[in-house]
């Protein structure tokens, strides 16, 4: 192999080796080395017999690099301390072959020189990337012209490339491999890897360091020109001149002057802005005291919208929005008849400028609920978080108060009771809009704290204003109409009760001074116009229920339901998906199978999904080329299988032992079939045992039904023995909560069906609560039970004979197309509900 290499290659030379622990010479390189070692004397000595050559080669760590470079000693020097030196000059790459014998002691090898080759057009670019970028990272670190333009000079390739070992960037490891990488192309690509990381490296840093210095200096230049106002500020003070004010103060207080604020409240808040004066600007309190500022400042001070009691125009708004619902309507309308004579007879003082201090000082306020606000204080604000106290004591008997006792007392507060998607807030916004007011809604599902109603006090962490002062701020008027939404699901626990702090916002007598926690000022409510909404009226906390005029939104007939969709929810949802009103035809008898088959609810809100689906198919028919109008036929094409099924509810009651009840649940009337068995005999005892998440009161009438049966077996001729074996109840849906007498009659007739084998009739749906002695008592939800019973195609209903009246509140139209019955008995219910024996 060594002979093989002799042979190829001419060039091929014997000269003595010096080893260069801690650096790289590169051709063309010209450099002193000190001589220290005995090995280096004698490769110098033994340079003589080579004509002045040797081969320099690095050492990283124990390894000798494979590449050295030749070199020439130009001349024999005396460095500083006498001490002896050389100075060589690189001439080429020399690959480092086998040892060879030579004069003196010096370290004899065979090598191969390597010279650069490379043509610079193949390489032109690299080269002038690698530029750049040094002379970027040479910008960076401020060097002087001078080495760039050196760079700039240097044109052949492979030189340049090994400028790198003069980089500070660049370790020993790296220079090594400089000289290593005999092609030229993968050196200059290497060099040009670790420059640009270099070169990005520094980029960073120096972003770094002049963001820090800019923040640095404004901060000093900050600081120096405060100290400078407040020596101006001094000096102008010692003189007499002013102003004496901080600037922001200055600025708070032409906001103050300029909002209509109350005067009290215009007390109180310039006494914050001279304690944020005084207040060092390093302290937190500064920036409390501001966001309090602003909060005040933010809310709508005298602002309030003109009411337009035309109440024939109110109602023509009414109507355009909503269809049906005549009972609602009239009782909206008789809302704001009233409040229209109040005023016209001068009782109400809605013409007069608000303020929430003088005019009431007439009144008797009352106070008989746990509030702060004491009567009203004429002589300004009481101090902040102050409690009621013997000083403060309550005026007028508030039991016997005969007098008005707000100001614009105009009726209870409306509240609309019903399932969700019956329109309860779209009422709401309705009625803003028939009296020109502003509308804001406050959303009361979930509220535990009474601090998310009236705020928490300033000293808490992250306090806020409540959501009642929230709404004020976004309504922008202080006559809004406010919707309290969903006022059944507020909960009070530990953190106080806030349905306290709504009975003070929905009472006259007090909402006139509603007191924030964290405002602390008397904000003034008496001319909101409030309107709440519930699903269901039992969870509204009795006191709260008080003060409530509930309307029953119960849900709508099928019919209705046509008629909603075709007067407003298809227009809505076709302009939604961007078509026209012409360009999908559905007849109403269509529209009534998209409501039988795709939608189980009483309100519209499925229906109004199932339209929207509907219009965004059709819309991408025609945007995929179908001809308008799409004419739907069978809605499935668009909306997929039907969903619902109705002959459910006569399917189930196929056997015996299952009978149809009507409840009222969380999304209004619905059909539950109660399906029993008879597990084994318990030795004629009778118990049950009861599934399907019963409360205790549906508990109690399952243990009534099985009880009055037992009890009157022998007359009602049912199998005594088969009457005393274990049953088992369920109501299925069985993860819904169920509770409420009204399943009585529904129990008591699947057990006796279930005794006697005699199916119950289907078509046949029930409800009313049952005594033991068999009476059959009034339940609640008529309406809602009749329509769902209706919609799931029941054709008779059987209801307790007292609640025969409440009939009335069903439309026509089902009560013709069902038979109803009213029953003051159960044995009534049996003998009607059962199939005869077969
Ligand atoms: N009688 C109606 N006429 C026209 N549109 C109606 C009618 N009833 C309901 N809608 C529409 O149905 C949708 C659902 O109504 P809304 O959101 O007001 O229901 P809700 O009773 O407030 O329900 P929730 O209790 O869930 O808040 C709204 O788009 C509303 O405009």
């Amino acid at each position: 192999m060594v002979d093989q290499l002799e042979s190829t290659d001419r060039a091929q030379l014997t000269v003595p080796l010096l080893p260069l622990p801690g650096g790289v010479v590169v051709p063309g390189m010209v450099v002193t080395i000190a001589v220290e070692s005995d090995e280096a004397k004698a490769a110098i000595a033994a340079a003589a017999d080579a004509d002045d050559r040797l081969v320099l080669v690095p050492k990283v760590g124990d390894r000798y690099a494979t590449v050295g470079t030749l070199a020439h000693i130009d001349s024999h020097d005396r460095l500083r301390g006498g001490r002896k030196g050389i100075l060589v000059r690189g001439l080429s790459r020399a690959v480092i072959g086998t040892g060879a014998t030579g004069s003196g002691d010096a370290t004899w090898v065979r090598v191969d020189p390597v010279l650069d080759d490379v043509d610079p057009d193949d390489v032109a670019d690299l080269t002038r990337d690698y530029r750049a970028i040094i002379t970027g990272i040479l910008e960076h670190r401020g060097a002087g012209r001078t080495l760039s333009t050196a760079i700039e000079e240097i044109t052949d390739p492979g030189q340049l490339a090994d400028t790198a070992v003069y980089s500070p960037d660049v370790d020993l490891a790296q220079k090594v491999e400089v000289l290593e990488t005999l092609d030229v192309t993968v050196r200059l690509e290497k060099v040009t890897a670790w420059a640009r990381e270099v070169l990005a490296e520094l980029d960073v840093r120096s972003k770094i360091r002049a963001d820090v210095g800019e923040s640095m200096e404004k901060r000093q230049r900050e600081y120096i020109l405060r100290e400078q106002l407040k020596a101006i500020r001094t000096e102008l003070r010692e003189m007499g001149a002013g102003p004496a004010e901080d600037d922001d103060g200055q600025d708070y207080r032409t906001r103050v002057a300029e909002a209509a604020l109350p005067d009290d409240v215009r007390t109180f808040v310039t006494k914050e802005i001279d304690r944020l004066e005084r207040t060092s600007e390093q302290s937190p309190e500064q920036s409390w005291i501001r966001t309090w500022l602003d909060r005040i400042l933010e809310l709508p001070w005298g602002e309030r919208s003109d009411d337009n009691l035309d109440l024939d125009r109110a109602r023509g708004v009414l109507d355009a929005d909503h269809t049906g619902l005549e009972e609602v309507k009239d009782r909206l309308i008789e809302q704001l008849a009233v409040r229209k004579l109040r005023i016209e007879r001068g009782l109400d003082a809605a013409s007069e400028p608000v303020a929430s201090s003088s005019p009431l000082a007439d009144w008797p306020a009352d106070t008989d609920t746990d509030t702060e606000t004491g009567p009203d204080t004429p002589t300004g604000t009481p101090e902040p978080g102050a409690e009621p106290t013997d000083d403060n004591p309550p005026v007028g008997d508030p039991v016997e108060d005969e007098q008005p006792r707000g100001r614009r007392g105009s009726g209870a507060i409306l509240a609309l009771v019903g399932p969700p998607g019956v329109g309860k807030t779209s009422l709401g916004e309705s009625v803003a809009r028939a009296l020109g007011r502003r509308f804001v809604r406050v959303a009361l599902g979930g509220v535990r704290d009474e601090a998310e109603i009236r705020g928490h006090r300033r000293t808490y962490v992250g306090a806020q204003p409540g959501r009642i002062a929230r709404a004020m701020t976004e309504a922008g008027s202080m006559n809004p109409v406010v919707l309290l939404d969903e006022i059944d699901k507020v909960g009070g626990d530990y953190r106080g009760d806030p349905s306290a702090a709504l009975l003070e916002v929905l009472d006259p007598a007090q909402n006139h001074t509603f007191r924030d926690h964290y405002l602390e000022v008397d904000l003034d409510l008496s001319d909101v116009l409030f309107i709440a909404t519930a699903n269901v009226l039992e969870t509204i906390p009795g006191p709260l229920l008080d003060r409530l005029e509930v309307v029953t939104l119960d849900g709508y007939t099928d019919a209705e339901k046509v008629t909603i969709a075709r007067d407003h929810l298809l227009t809505r949802q076709l302009t939604n998906a961007g078509l026209s009103l012409d360009e999908v035809e559905i007849t109403d008898e269509v529209l009534r199978h998209v409501v039988e088959g795709w939608t189980r609810e009483a309100g519209v809100r499925q229906l109004e999904r199932q339209l929207a689906k509907l219009t965004r198919k059709a819309a991408v028919r025609i945007a995929a080329g179908d001809p308008a109008p799409i004419v739907v036929e069978d809605p499935s094409a668009l909306l997929g299988r039907q969903k619902v099924f109705r002959e459910d509810a006569t399917d189930r009651v196929d056997v015996p032992g299952v009978a149809t009840g009507l409840a009222v649940t969380g999304v209004g009337g619905d059909v539950l079939f109660v399906e029993t068995a008879r597990l084994d005999d318990d030795g004629g005892k009778g118990s049950l045992h009861l599934t399907g998440q019963l409360g205790d009161v549906m508990q109690e009438s399952a243990t009534i039904a099985l009880s009055f049966l037992r009890s009157h077996a022998e007359e009602l001729q049912l199998d005594g023995t088969a009457l005393g074996g274990r049953f088992h109840v369920h109501f299925p849906a069985g993860a819904i909560p169920k509770d409420g007498p009204s399943a009585g009659v529904t129990m008591t007739t699947a057990l006796a069906s279930l005794v006697t084998g005699r199916k119950v009739r289907a078509g046949v749906g029930m409800t009313g609560e049952v005594t033991l002695q068999g009476k059959v008592l009034p339940i609640g939800g008529v309406k809602q039970k009749v329509l769902a019973a209706h919609r799931s195609g029941l054709d008779t209903v059987l209801l307790p004979k007292r609640n025969e009246a409440d009939i009335d509140d069903v439309p026509e139209s089902v009560r013709d197309a069902m038979t109803i019955h009213f029953v003051e008995d159960v044995r009534d219910v049996l003998s009607l509900a059962l199939e005869p024996v077969e």
